[in-house]
């Protein structure tokens, strides 16, 4: 293997990482029964401690301009992989390796506060997807113009319809400029002809992004934002090659 200097600015370097989660309060024989029966990790009880293993051996590398995206059934990992490739999970063992600017978007509301209004909220969320005050000031009449909230965007968070919420944090989510971006679904419960208008900025928004990891239910958005794409299937990396190829492997299974 290479060492780190010889790497990409951007990448992210996986090799035989595994992610456990060790469920302390499932030591009574009822409870350990019914971690033993859940679907989904695979879950070892060789220790003391029952230990879901979410992630079992994952190798990849992915580089600037890889477009991926994460498909896989109910508790295959994908939402544990995304944080391993942003970061913000540490291999259990094995070695992973992230250089760059991460975005991790896993769900759109979280660091908006509900006593600010919508135009402090649009500086605030910016900044926890790191970028600069200054940044998220010159965008925000982009960002005002593109949630159509009007002067709803003086008013605290907190008298919004989940909707308009939604509308200012996918306002905010589509002006930054992140290295790579690493997106959990869950962007699709807008109305439809705001989805639409969505789908051109988000476009606009991986195209400027280095790196895109995306898990999703969605084949359609899916073949719109990827070229390639991973399967996952009990921890473990299933397939991984180009979109059309996965998907029918992935549709195609047993
Ligand atoms: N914090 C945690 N503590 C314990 N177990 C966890 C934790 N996070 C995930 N798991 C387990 O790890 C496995 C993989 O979960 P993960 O959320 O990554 O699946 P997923 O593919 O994203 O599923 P979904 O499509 O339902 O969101 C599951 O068995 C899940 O129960």
């Amino acid at each position: 293997m290479s060492t780190s200097e010889d790497r990409p600015l951007v990448s992210i370097i996986a090799k035989d990482a595994c992610v456990d989660f060790p469920i302390f309060d499932a030591k009574s024989r009822s409870l350990k029964k019914t971690v033993m029966g859940l679907v989904g990790g695979n879950i070892t009880t060789e220790t003391k401690v029952p230990v879901i293993q979410a992630l079992r051996d994952i190798t990849l590398t992915l580089e600037h301009g890889d477009r991926v995206g994460l498909v896989g059934h109910n508790g295959a990992g994908k939402s544990t992989l995304l944080r391993l490739l942003a970061g913000i999970y540490e291999p259990t063992r094995g070695f992973a390796e992230v250089r760059g600017r991460v975005a991790p978007v896993f769900d759109l509301g979280v660091g908006m506060d509900p006593e600010i209004s919508g135009l402090e909220n649009i500086i605030v969320r910016g900044l926890f997807l790191g970028m600069t005050r200054k940044q998220m000031e010159e965008r925000i009449d982009d960002i005002a113009d593109f949630t159509e909230l009007g002067d709803f965007l003086r008013m605290p968070l907190r008298t919004y319809s989940t909707g308009m919420r939604i509308r200012l944090a996918l306002g905010v989510v589509t002006s930054i400029d992140p290295e790579i971006l690493i997106l959990d679904e869950g962007i699709g419960a807008v109305d439809a002809a705001f989805l639409e208008k969505s789908k051109k900025r988000l476009a606009e928004l991986v195209e400027r992004a280095g790196l895109l990891v995306f898990a999703s239910h969605s084949d359609e958005f899916l073949r719109e934002l990827c070229d390639t794409a991973i399967w996952m299937e009990h921890g473990r990396i299933r397939q991984q090659g180009g979109i059309d190829e996965v998907l029918a492997g992935y549709k195609g299974r047993t």
